[in-house]
């Protein structure tokens, strides 16, 4: 087990009220396992993901990684939890700084974590990942991220959240602004590269059939409950509460 939460809850103030979105929520990652996170828009989603890669704290609850618990992670460890968990979002352009090139987009993150890396092993590390996600260095470097398509942009993201050899790869709605054809693109490509690097992930999206796709586990969610955790197919095929069913049928029908 690489990752385990515990009891997560999450309280927001809304209105000078206290609004629960995620109630003792539990759930355990194995190593190079691929766990979908499903349900609908306001389930949790993305603040369970936040919370279990470091971004948020949980009002209440744990997250351990590797045994250890995150809250009390210091110095190094602390600086290797962050790099170990890398995350890609729905919108990669809103993550890029406009003005900057491909190259130092992908650039700083290694110059910031691997401080001895010279410039040349930089530039080798980075067009070699740009050719594993599927661009040609050649003409993506020197561009800034507006010469790109959403589809394009979303394989740099990959490759500067790769760039760092993370252990865990977050993936928030990464292929929900995609059009059907490019979303398989990028489905596929993430299912290659978890085949070729044995990263685990942690895969979030509104969409059961896109989740069925990539993980061996689906964790249904609704109202910050888990609803249901399972194999994927026996999720699919034999879901055993009501709302899953329900997502199902809407899904596949
Ligand atoms: N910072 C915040 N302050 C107040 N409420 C918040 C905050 N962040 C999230 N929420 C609320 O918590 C609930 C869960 O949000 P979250 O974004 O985690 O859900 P989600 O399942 O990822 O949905 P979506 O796919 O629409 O993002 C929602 O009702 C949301 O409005």
């Amino acid at each position: 087990m690489i990752l385990e939460a515990t009891a997560i809850t999450k309280d927001f103030k809304v209105k000078q009220k206290k609004f629960r979105a995620l109630d003792r929520v539990s759930f355990a990652l194995d190593e190079k396992e691929v766990l979908g996170i499903v349900g609908e828009s306001g389930s949790g989603k993305s603040t369970l993901g936040e919370i279990v890669g470091g971004l948020q704290k949980p009002t209440s609850g744990s997250v351990y990684y590797d045994g250890k618990d995150i809250s009390n992670l210091n110095g190094d460890d602390k600086k290797l939890f962050r790099r170990s968990v890398q995350f890609v979002f729905q919108s990669p352009k809103e993550t890029m700084n406009p003005y900057f090139s491909i190259r130092t987009i992908l650039a700083e993150p290694l110059r910031i974590n691997y401080r001895k890396l010279s410039k040349t092993e930089i530039e080798r590390s980075i067009s070699d990942m740009l050719i594993r996600v599927g661009m040609d260095p050649k003409n993506t470097l020197s561009y800034r991220p507006s010469h790109f398509s959403g589809g394009q942009l979303q394989r740099i993201a990959i490759a500067r959240a790769l760039l760092l050899d993370p252990r865990i790869l977050i993936c928030d709605e990464c292929t929900s602004s995609l059009d059907v054809s490019l979303q398989a693109q990028i489905l596929n490509l993430l299912v290659s590269l978890k085949k070729e690097i044995g990263v685990s992930m942690i895969f979030i999206s509104h969409d059961i059939s896109v989740v069925r796709y990539i993980s061996d586990r689906i964790m249904v969610m609704k109202d910050g409950h888990v609803v249901e955790i399972g194999e994927s197919d026996e999720i699919i095929t034999s879901p055993k509460d009501s709302y899953t069913k329900t997502l199902v049928e809407t899904a596949y029908r």
